[in-house]
């Protein structure tokens, strides 16, 4: 019989940071598979029938940095473990990146959120999936993935992947809803969403190289990329803050549902993609401090950035930067802008 020591599977990812051997655990309520490092499967044993069926992914560390999310799943895996947690739907936990989390930085070598699937399709050409470790850790994850979604058919698909934010933010929790293609976007998504403390959305525009513009388009997840505060060490975080995202969690898993009637688009700032700025060489630069948070609007007319002596500038009052970041790789998004936006005619 495995066991994880402590229950901490933190640990034991730490010290694997490139490759566990699969193996599965005992336990009275769940089956338990690690299947590869980082990534472990429950699966309640009686899943009930006249139970809505959903298949969660709850991931995390695809920016090793970003220490909360990861506090907050491997608390929930070890209260799981210990069987503190009436499990009631499948669900898949992700440490992305082990070896980023070990040296406490973003990334090894590539940033594995500009990775997935659009980086590696057809129209790609020159995309070698072997390049560097985080490459091959995109395509691990995609195939867990699908496994996960497959071993579920008849489930509905969910993903929540937990980041924080390198700057200051506006609103200090806030998610990204990748693009659903003129699909409606849904209610209840948004009040799950709400319940973990976040109430302004991005709606994305378009295609993204992201782990939930993946699973989105590729295996019809609700899905988002959810920022739940700013960037810190581990143990600098405060858990009070967290708080209520932790215990969504453990409630969507454990079978509680959020009431849908509760959606009034009052209580919610939208927000739609304007523009999104690629960094294209070393000259460019934006025009503003690091300490500028996240949402800080601009007016017409001011100057975002320069590259190569061209200024990009904001179209209209109110156009506010969100992710801006001078240091990415050339050919990657420098920031976005956003604006609010009315969805009310595009709601389920
Ligand atoms: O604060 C920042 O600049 C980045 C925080 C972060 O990692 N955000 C994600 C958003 C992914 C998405 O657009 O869905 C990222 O940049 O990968
Ligand atoms: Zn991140």
């Amino acid at each position: 019989m495995n066991k994880i020591s402590n229950n901490d599977f933190l640990a034991l990812t730490r010290a694997n940071e490139y490759f566990l051997t699969p193996f599965s655990i005992d336990h009275p309520q769940c089956d338990i598979d690690i299947l590869a490092t980082g990534v472990i499967y429950f699966c309640p044993k009686n899943i009930i029938d006249n139970q809505r069926k959903k298949a969660i992914v709850i991931s995390c560390a695809i920016h090793g940095n970003e220490t909360a999310p990861i506090e907050i799943c491997n608390d929930i895996i070890s209260d799981l473990l210990s069987n503190n947690i009436n499990l009631q739907h499948p669900t898949l936990f992700i440490f992305g990146n082990p070896p980023a989390i070990n040296i406490g930085e973003r990334f090894v070598e590539e940033n594995l959120n500009r990775l997935f699937s659009g980086m590696r399709s057809s129209d790609n050409n020159d995309y070698d999936p072997t390049l560097n470790k985080e490459r091959v850790r995109a395509a691990e994850l995609e195939k867990l993935v699908t496994e996960f979604y497959q071993k579920h058919p008849d489930a509905e698909r969910t993903h929540y992947d937990l980041h924080t934010a390198i700057r200051d933010s506006a609103h200090e929790k806030f998610a990204v809803y990748p693009f659903i293609h003129g699909k409606p976007w849904h209610k209840e998504q948004f009040e799950i969403v709400r319940s973990m403390g976040v109430t302004t959305f991005l709606l994305m525009q378009k295609p993204a190289t992201t782990f939930s513009y993946y699973s989105s388009n590729i295996h019809g997840a609700h899905s988002f990329t959810i920022e739940l505060g700013k960037v810190r060490p581990f143990g600098e975080n405060d858990q009070t803050k967290f708080a209520a995202s932790k215990q969504t969690i453990i409630n969507l898993i454990s079978g509680q549902e959020v009431d849908i009637h509760q959606f009034d688009a009052s209580n919610y700032q939208f927000m739609s993609v304007h523009k999104e700025v690629v960094k294209h060489n070393d000259s460019f630069k934006l025009t503003f401090s690091d300490d500028v948070a996240n949402f800080t609007a601009f007016n017409q007319g001011d100057v975002f950035a320069i590259e190569d002596d061209v200024e990009i500038k904001a179209d209209t009052n109110g156009e506010a930067i969100v992710f801006p970041n001078a240091n990415v790789a050339n050919g990657q998004r420098a920031m976005l802008t956003v604006i609010p936006v009315n969805i009310d005619n595009n709601l389920v």
